[in-house]
This record gives structure tokens, sequence and C-alpha cells, in this order.
């Protein structure tokens, strides 16, 4: 295991996210319907589906920011809104671009705001600069550590949150796109990023728009179009009429091949 959270509360077989029978919707407005999944640690789920099949609404739902209407949906086998399972898990906003440029802070200040949770009175202590400097190196951004986060490239500002998370000793990398804005070898680069961590033990979801993307680097899929259209391996789900379904004949799908 990469995270430095001692395991000990939590049992071998506890999944890290457990959705079960999960109904949400804004208003009247039915977004999720009868939503299963159990996410083993370890796992790297590539979570697709078209525009609007409330992929973001699930994350959220996992952040702990919203409860679902029916259903429970729990982190390491407490309720994903407990504050216990929240500073579990890591997350990387979509297109950070214009809040992050307006951030007038430096790379490692925003890194540091990892250990914040822990750290909400008192000094950093040696501990925290070290959880900091390692988190950095491991995305590769420690030479980047006085700069500015405004003024990095898409790529490079998403690696820093990736290192916040890193610092945190977050469990769980929760991602939404990632990657829009960002230049294909930069994106490339940042995929193999999240392969590496993901082989060293640390539990990814990620959304992603690109099929090709989740195909060559997840663990395993979901495809979600208010229901759960498909969960299981990513070579299986190009093979089934899943993809159809959820997505429909006429949407366009994208695909790309690494
Ligand atoms: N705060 C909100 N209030 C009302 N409706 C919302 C809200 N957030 C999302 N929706 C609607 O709920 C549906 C699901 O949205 P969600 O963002 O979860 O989908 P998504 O799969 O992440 O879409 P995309 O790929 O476009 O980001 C959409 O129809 C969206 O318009």
């Amino acid at each position: 295991m990469m995270s430095g959270h001692e395991s000990t509360d939590t049992p071998a077989d506890e999944p890290a996210v457990s959705v079960a029978n999960v109904t949400f919707g804004y208003g009247d407005r039915p977004v999720l319907e009868d939503v299963s999944i159990d996410v083993e640690p370890g796992t790297f789920l590539g979570l697709v589906g078209p525009n609007g099949s409330g992929k973001s609404t699930l994350l959220e739902l996992l952040l702990g920011l919203r409860r679902p209407d029916e259903g429970t949906v729990q982190l390491f086998g407490e309720p994903a809104h407990a504050f216990a399972a929240g500073d579990r898990i890591g997350y990387v906003p979509q297109d950070v671009t214009t809040a992050a440029r307006e951030m007038p802070m430096t790379v490692r200040e925003v890194v540091a705001m990892g250990r914040y949770p822990h750290r909400l009175v008192g000094r950093f202590s040696r501990t925290d600069r070290r959880a900091v400097d390692e988190a950095m190196v491991r995305v590769g951004i420690d030479d980047l550590a006085s700069r500015r986060i405004g003024r990095l490239s898409g790529g490079q500002r998403q690696r820093v949150f990736i290192a916040r998370a890193l610092a945190s000793e977050a469990d769980l990398l929760a991602l939404d796109e990632p990657t829009v804005g960002v230049d294909a070898e930069s994106r490339e680069a940042f995929y193999d990023l999240l392969s590496e961590l993901n082989a060293a033990g640390m539990t990814i979801v990620l959304i992603e728009h690109d099929i090709g993307v989740v195909t060559t680097y997840a663990t395993e899929t979901a495809c979600l179009n208010r229901r759960l259209h498909f969960d299981g391996a990513p070579e299986e789900f190009v093979e089934t009429d899943a993809l159809a379904q959820a997505y429909g004949t006429d949407q366009h799908v994208v695909r790309h091949d690494h």
C-alpha cells in the first residue's frame, strides 16, 4: 500500500466504495436509478457514459457532497458523508484551469493544503513537510515547488492536485475528466502516472469521456446512463452491446487508440 494510512480500521475485504441501490434526482428529475457498484481496494475504475448521464453526480455522492434519495453510499465501510470517510478520498476536479489561475498560491502551498484537515490549529510539523515533499516528487513536480500554480500548464496543474491528495494520505483518488484542455503528450504522461499510482496500491475512480483511455489504463469499467449498463473488465465492455445501449446509436462516442 502506498498510503501512509494504517489500515487496521478497515477489514481486508471491505470495498473502497460501496454504492447500493442508489436512486437520486434533482427535484423531481431522476438522474440515478437503482445504481449498485462495489469498487475493491486497488481497482482503477474508469466510469464512462454520455453527457448528462449522472457521472459527476455519482462522484458527488462518493465525496459526501450529496446524499442519495434511496440506497447507501459507503467508503471503506463508513457512510460517504462521514468525516472519517471524506478524509480518505482525494479529489481532482474537472477543468481546474479558471480557479487555479486565480489562486495566488505556489505549488508547495497548494500541495500543503492536503495536510490542513489534520492541522487546523498549530504548526506544520516535520512529518507534514516530508509528506508534502514526497508527494511532489512522486508526481514529478518537485522542481516547480515555488512556482505560482496559475503559471503552470494544464497537465502540471492536475499533477499538483494529485500531489495534494497524496499529501493528505488519501486511499482513494477521484478524478472528473482531469485532462480536459491538456495537450496529447501531457495527457498520456498523466494517465501513465495514474497507472503507476494504481500499481502502487492507490484505488482510482476516473470519470472519462474517452473510452480508449479507459480500455488502455483502467482495470475495471462501469458505464452509466441513469442506470448502470455495464460493470466489468474494460476489454469485455467494448465487446458487449452495453456501449450502444448506454450511448444510443446516434451518439458520438469518443474512441482513442493509444
Ligand atoms: N445542481 C444541479 N441541479 C439540477 N440539475 C443538475 C445539477 N447538476 C447536474 N444536473 C443535471 O443532472 C444530470 C446529470 O448531470 P451530471 O453532471 O451528473 O452528468 P455527467 O454524466 O457528469 O455529465 P457530463 O459528462 O456532461 O459532465 C444532467 O441532466 C444535469 O443537467
